[in-house]
């Protein structure tokens, strides 16, 4: 198993509404874990209805794309698609037979799903013979009747028999595609003519979508991915189909085109989180210096030593009386907005504890006449009412430092012989880490479905909580 991130050249034609070739390869070898490099063998003007023409640019400058990858980069696999005309295809033959990259995946794509063609006539008999640089081939039922120069299949069997024969006759491993013969499975192969004539099926439930654009271009590219990782063809497909089956499942939401629109290469990835795994985890990181300058403010060095004065610690507490009460207001309107009755009820015992087991003891430190509210004191409430008044989101980013912090300090601090004592054992209390805890899983939850817009914004509703935070101790 090499665990080092594949580097795979495709070598294909170009979708320029990036449902199928170079487009389809780059996304599906990256959602599969490699680094994707493309050269262009035609430049195709088509979308997901159909093909309106084909440039080919000139041989020498396909050659010199394809020796400006290998003169700099090790390859360590090469994914073949649309070649066009049999120059195209000698050309790639030369390079290939110069360049012996280790693993190359062809597959010989001939009608676009729209039922147009992309090779020429002449090009097939040139195809045929450069399929013995090939690792694994990867015909359709159409490609596979001309590769065999046989009549289209209509039934699975013929698949396996036209798959031998061309297995056979090129020396070459085949994966057959039953994509398009009917049925509620759709049925796939991989072909070895030898000594045994090894058949090895593999099956998956039809999706009924019309975003099977490119399908095929996809799978190849995820294939030659997955084998510089697994070394095992088997194994490569199957990962591969299974990685196809769901971004198939999601093609449709993309709504790309009118015709046979795209399959969404990221779907999965999307899903389980895409790049983020937890937003707020990220927030955290991003906050750490933040909260270093914090830990060294002298309000909290005193604190944590016993050395702070008493007067300054009651004048502390008064000011969070004040906050506490903006807080847990703030905390009843995230309540009223919550659309999950868990988080509804989070929030409710979250603004009643705020009101009473938290200000307990700001209580006894009280004097009277009571302070009135600072300037930071007020800036830090505008900006949590701001905040709800953009809405959930933002309401749930902005509140969660409060939590965060307090609980980051309270679990550092030692209450031993400590003046402070009570204050820090409430916020090392188990119950008030479970309910930051709960804080952050709240926030990362509404991340997780926000837009990368009011994502973006909710980070900075919890960084300038943040920011605020650190100045209400340093007031
Ligand atoms: N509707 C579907 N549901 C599930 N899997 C499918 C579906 N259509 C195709 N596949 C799978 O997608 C892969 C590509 O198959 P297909 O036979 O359609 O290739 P293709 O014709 O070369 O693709 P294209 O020309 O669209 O790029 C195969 O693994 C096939 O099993
Ligand atoms: C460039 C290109 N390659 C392959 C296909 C097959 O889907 C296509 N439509 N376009």
């Amino acid at each position: 198993m090499n665990t080092k991130t594949p580097r795979v050249l495709s070598i294909a034609g170009t979708d320029p509404t990036g449902g199928a070739g170079i487009q389809a390869d780059l996304k599906s070898i990256a959602a599969n874990g490699g680094y994707g490099m493309a050269v262009v063998t035609a430049l195709v003007a088509q979308n997901t209805r159909g093909v309106r023409s084909v440039h080919t640019p000139p041989a020498e400058f396909l050659r010199e794309q394809l020796d400006s990858v290998s003169d700099d980069v090790a390859i360590d696999a090469v994914k073949i698609g649309m070649l066009g005309d049999p120059e195209v295809i000698a050309t790639v033959g030369d390079w290939l037979r110069a360049t012996r990259p280790p693993i190359v995946v062809i597959d010989p794509v001939m009608v676009a799903t729209s039922g147009d063609r992309l090779l020429s006539c002449e090009a097939e008999e040139a195809l045929r013979e450069i399929l013995p640089l090939a690792g694994l081939v990867t015909p359709n039922v159409p490609e596979l009747a001309v590769l065999s120069g046989r009549s289209e299949a209509t039934m699975w069997d013929d698949v396996v028999a036209q798959s031998l024969e061309v297995s056979r006759r090129w020396g070459v491993r085949v994966l057959a595609k039953g994509g398009h013969l009917p049925g509620d499975v759709v049925c796939d192969a991989l072909v070895e003519a030898d000594a045994f004539d090894s058949v090895r099926p593999l099956e998956s439930p039809r999706i009924a979508t019309r975003a099977t654009h490119g399908t095929g271009c996809s799978l190849s590219s995820a294939v030659a991915t997955w084998q510089t990782a697994t070394g095992d063809w088997f194994t490569s497909i199957d990962r591969s189909r299974q990685w196809l089956t769901e971004s198939l499942r999601h093609g449709e939401e993309l709504e790309v085109g009118q015709g046979h629109g795209p399959v969404s290469h990221f779907a999965g990835l999307w899903q389980r989180g895409g790049l983020i795994t937890s937003a707020s985890a990220e927030w955290w990181a991003r906050i750490a210096e933040l909260r270093e300058a914090t830990d060294r403010d002298p309000f909290l060095t005193g604190l944590a030593d016993g050395s702070l004065d008493k007067a300054r610690f009651a004048a502390y507490l008064a000011q969070d009386v004040h906050y506490l009460e903006g807080y847990a207001s703030v905390l009843s309107r995230l309540a009223q907005m919550a659309r999950e009755p868990v988080e509804r009820a989070f929030w409710t015992t979250a603004a009643l504890a705020c009101l009473t087991t938290e200000t307990a003891l700001h209580r006894t430190w009280l004097t009277e006449p009571r302070p009135a509210k600072s300037p930071v004191t007020e800036r830090y409430l505008d900006h949590l009412r701001s905040a709800v008044d953009q809405g959930y989101e933002h309401g749930v980013a902005a509140v969660l430092p409060c939590y965060w912090m307090y609980a980051d300090i309270g679990a550092r601090l030692d209450p031993a012989g400590n003046p402070y004592a009570d204050w820090i054992t409430m916020y090392a209390d188990p119950v008030f880490h479970e309910s930051a805890a709960a804080a952050r899983r709240i926030t990362d939850r509404a991340a997780g479905a926000a837009t990368p817009v009011v994502r973006e914004s909710m980070w900075r509703a919890f960084e300038r909580s943040a920011q605020l935070e650190r100045e209400f101790f340093a007031q």
